[in-house]
Parts: C-alpha cells; sequence; structure tokens
C-alpha cells in the first residue's frame, strides 16, 4: 500500500461581482465531479438565491468566527462571509477543492494553504452589468455598488490563472479544467498531483 494521499489543492476562484464564479465552479464540478466545492458561510439570506450557503444572522456569524470556525472569513456589500475549517477537510484526503473568495484575503490564504491557486475571473464591464441584472439578485443600487468595487489580486506566493468569461461558460471551463488536469491525468477521474502549469517556483 502506497502512504498517505497527497494534499488536494485548494483552487481560490476570484473577480468582480457577475463575472461568473459561482457558474463556473458548479460548471467545473459538474465536468469534473471529483472536484469538491466549499460551501461559505455568508450572513445572506439562503433565500435570496445563488449560490448555496450556510446562512448565518450576524450574532451566529460573530459567535463561529470568535469560536474559531473560519479559516478565513472577510467583509463585503455589507455581508460577512466565513471559509469553515470542516469544509476544508477533504484537502487532507488529497481532493482539489474550489472556493469563491475575496481577492481581498488572497495573500493571507496563501500563507495558510501552500497548495493554493488561483482562479482569476475576468469579463468586460458592459458583460458584467448585463449579467448581474438578469441574475436579479441584487436591488439597482447594489448592483451599482458591486460594479464600482475595485480590489487589486495580491495573491502572496500563490500561482494565479487569469481566464476570460466574457464569452462561452464551456470554453472558460475548457480552459480551466486543460490547465488543472493535463492530459495526462484528466478524464480519468483520479486527482494526481501536478505541478500548474503558471507556477513561478
Ligand atoms: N460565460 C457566461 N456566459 C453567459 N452567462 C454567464 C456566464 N457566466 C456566468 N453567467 C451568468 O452571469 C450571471 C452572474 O454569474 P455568477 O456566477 O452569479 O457570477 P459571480 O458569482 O461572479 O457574481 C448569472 O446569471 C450567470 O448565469
Ligand atoms: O473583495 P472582492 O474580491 O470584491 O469580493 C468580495 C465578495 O464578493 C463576492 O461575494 P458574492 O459571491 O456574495 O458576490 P458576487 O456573487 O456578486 O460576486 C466574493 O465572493 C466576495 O465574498
Amino acid at each position: 500500500m502506497s502512504g498517505a494521499a497527497p494534499q488536494g489543492r485548494l483552487i481560490a476562484v476570484v473577480g468582480p461581482s457577475g463575472v461568473g464564479k459561482d457558474s463556473v465552479m458548479d460548471a467545473l464540478v459538474a465536468r469534473h465531479p471529483a472536484l469538491g466545492h466549499v460551501r461559505r458561510a455568508v450572513t445572506r439570506s439562503a433565500e435570496a438565491g445563488g449560490e448555496t450557503i450556510e446562512s448565518l444572522t450576524p450574532a451566529a456569524f460573530e459567535e463561529a468566527r470568535a469560536d474559531g470556525a473560519f479559516v478565513l472569513d472577510w467583509q463585503a456589500h455589507g455581508l460577512s462571509y466565513g471559509i469553515p475549517a470542516t469544509e476544508c477537510a477533504p484537502l487532507a484526503e488529497g481532493r482539489d477543492l474550489l472556493v469563491n473568495l475575496s481577492r481581498g484575503v488572497l495573500a493571507e490564504a496563501s500563507a495558510r494553504f501552500p497548495s493554493l491557486i488561483v482562479l482569476s475571473l475576468t469579463a468586460r464591464t458592459d458583460v458584467l452589468a448585463r449579467r448581474l441584472a438578469a441574475r436579479g439578485r441584487e436591488s439597482r443600487a447594489e448592483i451599482a455598488e458591486r460594479l464600482s468595487r475595485w480590489m487589486p489580486t495580491d495573491a502572496g506566493a500563490a500561482p494565479v490563472l487569469t481566464i476570460d468569461n466574457s464569452g462561452d461558460l464551456d470554453a472558460t471551463v475548457a480552459s480551466i479544467l486543460a490547465a488543472l488536469y493535463p492530459a495526462s491525468s484528466f478524464g480519468t477521474g483520479r486527482l494526481q498531483p501536478h505541478r500548474f502549469e503558471t507556477d513561478p517556483k
């Protein structure tokens, strides 16, 4: 028998509101089910739609944070977001995990997770505006606030893969999977340790 499985890679999906983070993560898992998907804790009503979250009241979020339940947490759009430590457990079994992070916590995430890979999604501004309006989860004022938000992508030591998702979702997903799982293992259902092609180290 071989020894312990190598640590899985934490794949942080980042980018501006409406760029397609949730859609891309869902499509990646649908195409490559061995990939896991971290469920975030958010102080947003579960009825708001969109990603599946652990919906917490602000008080419950604060209590969980104080108890050390989150490996990362941040605030944005008037909401609190946390990554529950329990959701990251499959990394120890060698499973790669997708997680939707703020660009503002990438350096901290990179220090905490040496296996971190950053998947930075981009799209044209007119495309973002159209998509947010069509998504219908936020009010017009909230959409304007999201469109005006700019954040640098400081990924610390982590490699960054930048992908334009202005076009077809299937094409985006194919590009990402080709980068994450070079032909030697993609499609076999096995997750093998690969050096990431943009890894600067
Ligand atoms: N490549 C794409 N082509 C067309 N529509 C897309 C694409 N990617 C995402 N969308 C749509 O854009 C909207 C915003 O996508 P979403 O995944 O919620 O973005 P984010 O999580 O980054 O805010 C959704 O309605 C989604 O269906
Ligand atoms: O600091 P930033 O990189 O700008 O990100 C701020 C927050 O915005 C996104 O949240 P959420 O998924 O609630 O919003 P979105 O779907 O509109 O992107 C992202 O996941 C972060 O939690």
